[in-house]
């Protein structure tokens, strides 16, 4: 089974947000159920295909431990292929776990390497793939080894994909998203994607700065990218011919530094000083954009409104924050599409009351660009 264990550590090791392990939980604790014995894979951190004691999965394999007490024993081996990890994988009895080490730690994995897959497929009978946050990857472990065994999608690689699929497939409407975070460039894919998909295409964040410049609008020292102001104004109409409504915030809080400690104005979005910076959607575009989101019966969410990690520019996201809970009490579907979104939606203490909090920060993108992700294609290829 591969599943997605890369967690947040911090400097001594120590797992900081061990949601990826618990959310794979429901599928290991079924298949020990049904009297498998399972060989569980991950990758950890970015160790370049060498052995590195910094991402071992020691600690992983610590935290699963506590949260699978029913498992007859959490084993942990420190091969990933080959004659030790084969004899620790069959002499495993129905109800016990065998963890991996780090697949990363051989070079092969990302390279995707049908050696490295035809070895891992030797430690089992049936492949499982839990990993959405890892399903945009096509590594050995993920998508190679599925065509080497029967494979098929775990419980949360499902979930994923019926929310975030489902949405964009078959929306109940209106059907709102709100698209923020620091650039247009690495969103373009997203915005295009939806442009005639949604009704309402919410926009915060710094990329809102370079619509709002291509309107024409001064935005003093704002982040902006010059370089994408043909797109922004491409977007803009491309929005208006799908019958899309694109919305952009009408006033900003301003600072004169980028800094929590700066000082700061409200001003609307076309009096923007020289000298001054946007780095949050002012109270007035916090209230329209609320407004649009209680009024959904889907939405969908990637991507802060303004330097949230600052106190002073974090009112923005908690107010989509507090309306994307508004909308979920009222019956909506309210999807959380991975990255900053899911810290502040947790930092707001909303998480829960969301339909769905994505796992994934990029395989949640590419979902949302309309891109196939490889580990979900691979299964689907066999059956
Ligand atoms: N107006 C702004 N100016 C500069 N940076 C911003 C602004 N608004 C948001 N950001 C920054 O954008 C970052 C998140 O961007 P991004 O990585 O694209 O989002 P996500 O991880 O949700 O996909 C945050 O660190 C946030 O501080
Ligand atoms: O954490 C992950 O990606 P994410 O931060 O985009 O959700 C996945 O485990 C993929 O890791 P990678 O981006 O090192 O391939």
């Amino acid at each position: 089974m591969r599943v997605d264990f890369n967690v947040p550590q911090d400097e001594q090791g120590a797992i900081t947000d061990d949601t990826r392990i618990r959310a794979a939980l429901p599928t290991i604790r079924y298949l020990l159920e049904e009297g498998a014995s399972v060989v569980l894979m991950s990758h950890l951190g970015r160790p370049k295909g060498k052995i590195n004691p910094k991402y071992s999965m020691r600690p992983v394999v610590e935290r699963l431990f506590e949260l699978l007490p029913e498992a007859t024993e959490v084993k942990k081996t420190e091969a990933i292929t080959g004659p030790a990890a084969e004899a620790a994988a069959a002499s495993l009895r129905p109800g016990q776990v065998l963890m991996l080490e780090n697949t990363r730690f051989d070079a092969r994995e990302e390279k995707n390497d049908p050696d490295m897959s035809a070895e891992l497929a030797r430690l089992g009978d049936i492949f499982v793939n839990d990993a959405f946050g890892a399903a945009h990857r096509a590594n050995a472990s993920t998508e190679g080894v599925a065509h080497h065994l029967e494979g098929v999608a775990g419980f949360l690689l499902e979930k994923e994909l019926a929310f975030i699929g489902g949405a964009l497939e078959n929306p109940e409407r209106p059907f709102v998203t709100i698209i923020g975070g620091a650039k247009i460039s690495d969103k373009i894919g997203v915005i295009e994607n939806l442009l005639g998909k949604v009704n309402t295409l919410l926009i915060g964040g710094g990329m809102a700065n370079t619509f709002l410049l291509a309107q024409g609008k001064a935005m003093g020292k704002s982040l902006v990218e010059p370089d994408s102001l043909d797109l922004a104004r491409s977007l803009m109409a491309k929005a208006e011919a799908a019958g899309t409504r694109l919305m952009l915030p009408v006033d900003a809080v301003l600072a004169d530094a980028f800094s929590a400690t700066a000082n700061t104005q409200v001003v609307p979005v076309d009096a923007i000083p020289d000298g001054w910076q946007m780095l949050d959607i002012g109270p007035e575009s916090a209230k329209l954009y609320a407004a649009e989101v209680v009024a959904a019966k889907t939405v969908i969410w990637n991507g802060p409104m303004g330097v949230f990690e600052m106190a002073p520019f974090a009112k923005g996201t908690f107010a989509v924050a507090q309306a994307m809970a508004d909308a979920s009490a009222q019956g909506a579907i309210t999807i959380i599409g991975g990255g900053d979104s899911v810290a502040a939606i947790e930092q707001a203490g909303f998480a829960d009351k969301m339909s769905h909090v994505s796992t994934g920060g990029g395989a949640s993108l590419e979902l949302l660009e309309g891109k196939i992700l490889p580990g979900v294609a691979a299964l689907a290829d066999r059956a």
